[in-house]
């Protein structure tokens, strides 16, 4: 698990590691500059030429020290001080004067010939310490940047591609696309997020010499990256003597005439994520289409006609009995009593429950209900569902992501997935977990139906919230990628999420 952090508390434990480990921010800044160094030679070609932009900040200070080890491992190097350099931080200033004495002599911008193929560009004017629009001289530096970007030069971003807003990914005009972003000491929102996460290329982290401890007491938000030895370490070996009742039973409250696909997919997938047993509950008219779909699926009939509600109470009760998780929503027939059928079977169950689908649509008339839920409830919202919920417009919602699922998140004291490219799942305590998997060849009917049978089977086999939920979301991303390689992202659908790409997760894992 990658801790990730704002800006604010970069400065907290960077004030903490001088205090409490003696590592002096010039130190800190000696560790980035070396790393930055390293990274630009990674990207360089054998005789790479290196023209460095320095700003006037840490950041310009992190160039500065790139700089000289260039220098010094016998590069050529060329530094650009943009803006006032009697503004230098004390740090910064250091470091020109050192390179100085390694006989480098800042240009000015407009003195450099036009850079490109061949060329390694090291941008060093802002980090996280951008506070606006670049502009003047060093929109100009960006535009430069951008110019060479195109022309073929490498660029290699000290900590944030400069016009990139480190807390939320949301880029200034204008702003530098990177191919290499090196992240110092912790990785930050806006390497993670898009569509910074896009505009930093690949993110390389070094240590600095902040230790990993650092991040534990600061305050502000807990915000992590879930790698991949993280969630396959959530999912126990199976024992020798273990037998299908062992492994949970999945109610799937899902499907309905016309929609038999989306209870058949949460189905087979939670048998294919190891649920022991699965039960689709659905109107008798809907129930023989879903069960020809595979023979593991077991049925209850709900009788009656028409939308879920009040009326389908008792039946509802009496199929949860013995069962170990409940996901409802897939397909279901939604009326207006759905939304209050829904708080009473949460209020009376103890089953962990996941909601996605039409079931979020009819809680979002009521958020109440959930409050009466005696078990974890995660919620599962595509951005126009999440918009629903919160009544804000989907464009809001895609625009202050992290913000907004953390919000419901702890306002209704249950975990919520916000899917989407960099899925989020936010948790009542605060916590918030960034998945890194996936593409768009799964943004196809039906994926999302694959991740509730996906998280239902988890939660039924015992799994604690929030780790059975973000490891379901690593998972079923990657199940997604490892699909996506052999059928192309455009050849993929739902069904090959289930039938291959959950399959080749398991084996990589050794589950
Ligand atoms: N936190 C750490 O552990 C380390 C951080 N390092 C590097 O330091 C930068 C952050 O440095 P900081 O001095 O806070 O700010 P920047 O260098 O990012 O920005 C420079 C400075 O510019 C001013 N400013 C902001 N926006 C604009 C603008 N649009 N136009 C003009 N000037 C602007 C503002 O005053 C900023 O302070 C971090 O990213 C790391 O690269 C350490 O070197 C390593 C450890
Ligand atoms: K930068």
């Amino acid at each position: 698990m990658l801790r990730v952090l704002t800006a604010a508390q970069m400065r907290e434990a960077e004030h903490d590691a001088e205090e409490r480990h003696g590592m002096p921010s010039a130190l800190l800044m000696e560790n980035a500059g070396r790393g930055l160094a390293e990274a630009a030679r990674g990207v360089a070609g054998p005789d790479g030429r290196f023209t460095v932009l320095c700003g006037p900040g840490n950041n310009g200070g992190d160039g500065l020290v790139a700089a000289r080890f260039l220098q010094e491992g016998g590069a050529r190097v060329t530094v650009v001080l943009v803006g006032d350099a009697a503004k230098l931080t004390v740090e910064a200033k250091r470091n020109l004067s050192a390179l100085k004495a390694f006989g480098v002599v800042p240009r000015s911008l407009a003195s450099l010939p036009e850079l490109g193929l061949g060329d390694v560009v090291v941008d060093a004017l802002f980090g996280t310490g951008l506070s606006r629009a670049p502009t003047g001289e060093f929109a100009e530096a960006i535009g430069a940047i951008t110019r060479w970007w195109n022309a073929g030069a490498k660029v290699v971003a000290a900590d944030v591609p400069s016009g990139l807003r480190s807390d939320t990914g949301e880029p200034f005009s204008p702003c530098v696309e990177a191919d290499v972003t090196v992240a110092f000491g912790f990785l930050k929102p806006g390497q993670v997020l898009e569509p910074g996460a896009s505009l930093c290329g690949q993110v390389k982290r070094v240590d600095i010499g902040m230790g990993g401890e650092a991040g534990k007491e600061l305050s502000g938000p807990r915000l992590y990256v879930v790698e991949e030895a993280d969630a396959r370490s959530t999912l126990p070996r199976r024992r020798a003597d273990s037998h299908k009742g062992t492994f949970g039973h999945v109610l799937a409250v899902a499907g309905s005439r016309g929609k038999s696909g989306a209870a058949a997919l949460v189905a087979k997938s939670a048998l294919r994520s190891g649920a022991g047993l699965v039960t689709v509950a659905a109107r008798g008219d809907a129930l023989d289409t879903i069960q020809s779909h595979s023979a593991e699926i077991m049925g209850t009939p709900l009788d009656g006609s028409g939308p879920l509600g009040m009326g389908d109470l008792d039946a509802l009760l009496a199929a949860a009995e013995n069962k170990d998780a409940l996901v409802m929503g897939p397909g279901i027939p939604r009326g207006p009593e759905t939304g209050k059928l829904i708080g009473e079977l949460l209020s009376r169950l103890e089953l962990p429950a996941v909601l996605d689908a039409d079931a979020l649509n009819a809680v979002a008339e009521d958020l109440s209900v959930l409050r009466r839920a005696k078990a974890p409830v995660v919620l599962t919202p595509h951005p126009g569902e999440m918009a629903r919920l919160t009544g804000k417009s989907t464009k809001d919602v895609q625009a202050r992501r992290l913000e907004v699922v953390k919000q419901l998140a702890s306002g209704l004291a249950v975990t919520v997935v916000l899917k989407g490219d960099r899925t989020l799942t936010a948790h009542p305590d605060g916590r918030v977990f960034i998945n890194t998997t996936g593409n768009p060849g799964m943004a196809t009917g039906g994926s999302g139906d694959v991740l509730s049978g996906l998280l239902g089977a988890f939660l039924a086999q015992g799994f604690p919230v929030p780790d059975a939920v973000w490891t379901a979301v690593y998972a079923h991303g990657l199940a997604g990628d490892l699909a996506a390689a052999r059928r192309g992202q455009l050849g993929l659908i739902a069904g090959d999420l289930v039938e291959q790409g959950l399959c080749e997760v398991w084996t990589r894992w050794g589950r």
